[in-house]
């Protein structure tokens, strides 16, 4: 029996970044969780503990807060470009990264130069792959919480002995949506497509008389690609965050579709892919290591 090492990267994960642009008194913010990860020929020190290839993760730390000095941080896309690109140019044995940076956001406090607010549980996401000389980005958003009151039904769904979910032509539509687009093309205005990208999500869910949540989904998706010509794939992870009726008979009151009780678990997870055919080959865009 043979025994090899596998597939294997190594980083520093979730560097805390937080920066101060001054602009005379007028101060502008960033604050990113930033996670490396590199690849290479690193089988030395998996089977001998020979660390002679081995960018440190310390020093990989080191130098997301180096390089957040040394240049403006800008958008998070390509300040993840430079540190990918940097790790795979520098080291002889690092041939591969994978940079993800969240970005938390912060609202300036109305009339205030350098007083903010938090901005609430929504992020900015990028995932930055580099391999030799090629890079693949592939951005998004975590946590953006939507609620419609109307304009979703439900209905016309199998039923056997275990059913018991009422059809509803009426229904609070709820979701957390966590989305990634992959990027194709160049010369990319990062900043722009992410707003218009989370645009064209909001818009499309508010509009789109749903008769599912996968519909909603896929209309997201459609609406998207159509739109944003540099976006290739969008990935949706959409929690059905329900809201049940209350059954107010036991105290003599009809609900009119007016009292809720909003559950937090068990969810229902709606997932999918929505894409192009004629997309650019996602190379390793998504490729990830999840093992665990
Ligand atoms: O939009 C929905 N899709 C489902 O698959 C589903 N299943 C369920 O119980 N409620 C809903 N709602």
């Amino acid at each position: 029996m043979a025994i090899t090492l596998g597939p294997n990267q190594y980083g520093k994960a979730e560097v805390r970044l937080v920066t101060v642009q001054r602009e005379g008194t007028v101060h502008h913010l960033k604050d990113l969780t930033v996670s490396t990860s590199l690849r290479g020929d690193l089988a030395a020190t998996h089977l001998t503990g020979d660390n002679a290839d081995v960018v440190a993760t310390d020093t990989q730390k080191n130098t997301v807060y180096a390089f957040a000095k040394e240049a403006p941080v800008g958008e998070i896309e390509d300040f993840a470009l430079r540190l990918g690109r940097h790790f795979v140019g520098s080291f002889e044995h690092i041939t591969g990264a994978r940079i993800l940076i969240d970005e938390h956001g912060w609202n300036r406090i109305s009339g205030h130069d350098h007083a903010f607010s938090q901005a609430g549980s929504e992020k900015r996401t990028t995932a930055v792959t580099v391999q030799g000389d090629q890079a693949w980005v592939v951005s998004g958003l975590d946590d953006l919480v939507v609620l419609k009151s109307t304009g979703s039904e439900f209905h016309g769904f199998p039923r056997d002995e275990y059913t018991t979910l009422a059809e509803t032509n009426d229904r609070i539509l709820a979701t957390a949506v966590t989305a990634r687009w992959r990027y194709q093309g160049d010369g990319i205005d990062w900043a722009t497509s992410h707003a218009e990208v989370r645009r064209i999500l909001l818009e499309t869910f508010a509009d789109k008389h749903s008769l599912s949540l996968q519909q909603t989904l896929y209309a997201m998706g459609e609406a998207v690609l159509k739109e944003r010509e540099e976006v290739a794939e969008v990935r949706l992870s959409l929690p059905n965050k329900h809201h049940f009726l209350v059954d107010l008979s036991p105290f003599g009151l009809k609900n009119d579709n007016e009292v809720f009780y909003a559950a937090d678990r068990p969810y229902g997870l709606i997932e999918g892919v929505v894409l192009r055919d004629d997309a650019e080959d996602a190379g390793l865009a998504w490729h990830t290591l999840a093992a665990f």
